[in-house]
């Protein structure tokens, strides 16, 4: 029986259970804390940044934290101000944005030029539609979605396009490799003339900066002395690199994760990144947490119900804090619109018990499907907030206007030019952009330089006149970015392009669109009110905001009241908590979703997004599926999702008013039964594993394997199965009672 190590005296430390508690007391070295969901983990994470601080004396300034997304970090943030002083002068932030500040910052080391704009997903569309119809083997029926998903993966990858062509696969998404790698060779070349980077890019250039200029390297070490990663399990080797790179110095990184919760495998994420991590960290620490705060027993059951049958996966112990609370719900709508009314139905009476709407959301596998829940939402009044979906950055008129904008910072960006040199009509006509287009491509210049040249050069026998007033508009336009504050500026931009003129003329539509600009500066406003910086600045944060992100939510929502519920993708969701969740569409063909059926590993990964869903309930969980549904235009009969199968009797079935129909869920402990556990504090030193022979990150010796280190415990007594990884024979499963083990 190990127990708890002598832990300092410490106020913060005594806000955490004791497996936590130790977690937050790791000072140097690689560390590890993998645990279930709700079990602490970002908790853990804020309050060992505090007691570095607080305990340990380490400088706010050494210290980088990176988050999933912008609010999580700014949360993160607020967080540890409440708990420590100094907190301001934490780094928190996202890959990405960690990656523009360096770049921005050291970027010229690598030949990148000051000003360079990101292109965000639209604008890699439009280079890759320009170029590729060009190349042999893309044929004109190619989406170029699909050469966009080749690119990013191969980015997450780290894969140049050499790589590429190298590519054990004759096809990469059915699409001759050769074929797929010119595209890549191509795409990078016109980007890198018009002086732009793309996300992916923001951590592989990142990375290839820190490799070819070691001095820059060490400078960024210096103020990232020690590293945390939130949701380990969602990065990509490109981010394991940079992460990797950053700490091969002082090597002080915790990480945290789930493996269980890893959902992004799609889009590049490895898994393989948070296993493996004491492959690469031998002498890291591992810590493990058991104990589920967030959700009551029953929807805790129902999630270690699914999540058991994945088979690729690492047995954790995830046991409930909290009492059994209310049943868990599911209900069979006829179809999608009652299964619309029966959230709303539910919402209400919620609400009329008390609980606010902001409380409580409603998540869906796909942005599609939250079109009928707002109808239902609208009819009965209930404020709803949509994260996601096409949103206020994606509008016409404020990409417009920030393509205006960006083609003033970097008169290189074609992309841009090429968006709004017709918006407002200047007398440019197709043909005239072509012939400036392809004098520009023969004389390796930007199209601006070529508008500005249009007269002396005859590049056009008629009407040169136009594209050189239009030069001269985006030079004012660029001496104007330069001397007035971001929102000054945007409104500056809106006048005198002419776009003010245009929307106007719109009645109106364009008076809807002038309101969503107006509300644009005024974003501008607010951020400068926070930040400091130039609309450069600005561009970037506005390009880098995910889905989730407060100042994106901000103006898509802007007329939507404080308390309103929320809905949002299962993706979305992850890391978040509400009292009451919604999951809509628990159907065959959408959870699983139907690309999942035919790819390798698709169902788990679907059950681990299934499984991030369930675990964001607190107190209320809701399951809905429609029997028939409207997809693609048609109207089908559905099948009930096999994950339903997995976790039945966990639930009570009920109908369309709410009366239970299958009382499943009454009898639920027998159906699995389990206590609610209440870890002591960390001033009682008690050990929490009471009754248990192993410990997560306890070093062991097995006669053949030699020694390891303890990963998971699972199970009790005779059952008690261990995870452990053993540098010389890799990870193994072992039962105790047989595997002779003797701890170290
Ligand atoms: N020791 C504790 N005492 C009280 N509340 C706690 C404790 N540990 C965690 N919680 C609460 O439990 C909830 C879940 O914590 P947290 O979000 O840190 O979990 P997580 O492991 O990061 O979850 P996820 O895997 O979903 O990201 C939060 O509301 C948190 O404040
Ligand atoms: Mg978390």
């Amino acid at each position: 029986m190990t127990s708890v190590p002598d832990l300092p005296e410490s106020p913060l430390l005594s806000q955490l259970n004791p497996n936590q508690a130790q977690a937050a007391d790791h000072y140097t070295g690689p560390a590890l804390v993998i645990a279930g969901a709700g079990s602490g983990k970002t908790r853990t994470l804020v309050y060992r940044i505090a007691h570095l601080i607080q305990h340990y004396g380490v400088d706010p300034g050494e210290i980088l934290a990176v988050t999933f997304t912008n609010k999580a970090a700014a949360e993160m943030r607020e967080r540890a101000k409440h708990l420590v002083s100094g907190a301001d002068r934490l780094w928190m932030s996202t890959f990405h944005s960690a990656g523009v500040r360096i770049l921005r910052a050291y970027g010229e080391h690598i030949g990148l030029k000051r000003g360079f704009v990101i292109y965000d997903d639209d604008d890699q569309m439009d280079i890759l539609k320009e170029i590729m119809g060009s190349i042999p083997g893309i044929g004109p029926d190619t989406n170029p979605r699909v050469l966009r998903g080749i690119l990013d993966r191969a980015k997450s990858n780290l894969l140049t396009p050499a790589d590429l062509a190298r590519h054990p696969e004759p096809f990469i998404s059915g699409l001759p490799r050769e074929s797929a790698a010119e595209v890549y060779r191509r795409y990078e070349a016109r980007k890198k003339g018009q002086n732009a980077i793309d996300f992916g890019d923001l951590i592989t250039e990142t990375v290839r900066l820190f490799k070819e200029v070691p001095a820059v390297l060490d400078r960024v070490r210096d103020r990232a002395k020690f590293i945390h990663v939130d949701e380990y399990q969602d990065t990509n080797k490109a981010q394991y690199e940079l992460t990797r790179l950053l700490a091969s110095r002082d090597r002080n990184l915790l990480v945290v994760g789930d493996p269980d919760q890893s959902i992004y495998r799609f889009r590049g994420a490895d898994i393989q990144n948070i296993l493996d991590f004491q492959k690469d960290y031998p002498d890291a620490k591992v810590y493990m947490l058991e104990h589920n705060y967030r959700s009551s027993a029953r929807v805790l059951t129902i999630a270690n119900k699914l999540i058991e049958n994945n088979a690729e996966r690492l047995d954790k112990t995830l046991r409930a804090v909290k009492e059994d609370g209310h049943p868990v719900f599911f209900h069979r709508a006829t179809d999608h619109r009652a299964e619309g009314d029966f959230v709303a139905e539910w919402l209400t009476r919620l609400h009329a018990e008390g609980m606010k709407f902001a409380d409580m959301a409603v998540l869906y596998r796909t942005n599609a499907q939250s079109r009928v829940i707002e109808e239902s939402l609208r009819r009965v009044s209930i404020p709803a907030k949509i994260v996601g979906g096409v949103g206020f950055y994606d509008r016409r008129e404020i990409r417009d206007v920030l393509a205006y904008a960006r083609l003033a910072i970097n008169p290189a960006d074609d992309v841009a030019l090429r968006r709004i040199i017709g918006r407002p009509r200047r007398g440019i006509g197709d043909t005239a952009l072509e012939r400036l287009m392809e004098w520009a491509r023969v004389n390796g210049t930007s199209i601006l330089t070529a508008c500005a040249n249009a007269q002396e050069l005859n590049i056009l026998e008629r009407g040169a006149q136009k594209p050189v007033e239009f030069a001269q508009l985006m030079h004012a336009m660029s001496e104007a970015a330069d001397n007035y504050e971001p929102a000054p500026f945007l409104r500056y931009v809106i006048e005198t392009s002419g776009y003010l003129d245009l929307l106007r003329q719109e009645g109106q539509e364009g008076q809807v669109r002038l309101e969503n600009l107006e509300e644009l500066v005024s974003a501008a406003e607010e951020w400068s009110r926070e930040n400091e910086g130039t609309i450069q600045d600005f561009l970037d944060d506005a390009a880098l905001l995910s889905s989730v992100d407060d100042m994106r939510a901000k103006q898509e929502n802007k007329d939507v009241p404080e308390d309103a519920v929320t809905l949002m993708t299962l993706h979305n969701a992850k890391g978040l908590e509400f009292p009451a969740v919604f999951i809509v569409g628990t159907e065959e063909g959408l959870l699983p979703s139907r690309n999942a059926l035919i790819e390798p590993g698709g169902i788990e990964e679907e059950r681990r997004l299934f499984y991030v869903g369930i675990t964001r309930a607190m107190e209320r969980l809701f399951l809905t599926a429609a029997q028939n549904r409207m997809q693609y235009g048609k109207t089908n009969a559905t099948e009930d999702s096999r994950f339903l199968e997995e976790i039945e009797g966990g639930f009570d079935t009920v109908d369309a008013y709410g009366q239970v129909i299958d009382a499943r869920a009454k009898s639920w402990k027998e159906y699995r039964p389990t206590v609610p556990t209440r870890p002591s504090a960390v001033k009682n030193t008690s050990p929490m594993t009471e009754g248990m022979a192993y410990r997560g990150g306890e070093k062991v010796a097995h006669p053949k394997f030699g020694e390891g280190q303890v990963l998971a415990v699972a199970g009790m007594g005779d059952r008690q199965e261990v995870t452990v990884h053993f540098p010389s024979a890799g990870t193994k499963k072992l039962l105790v009672k047989f595997a002779n083990l003797t701890k170290v």
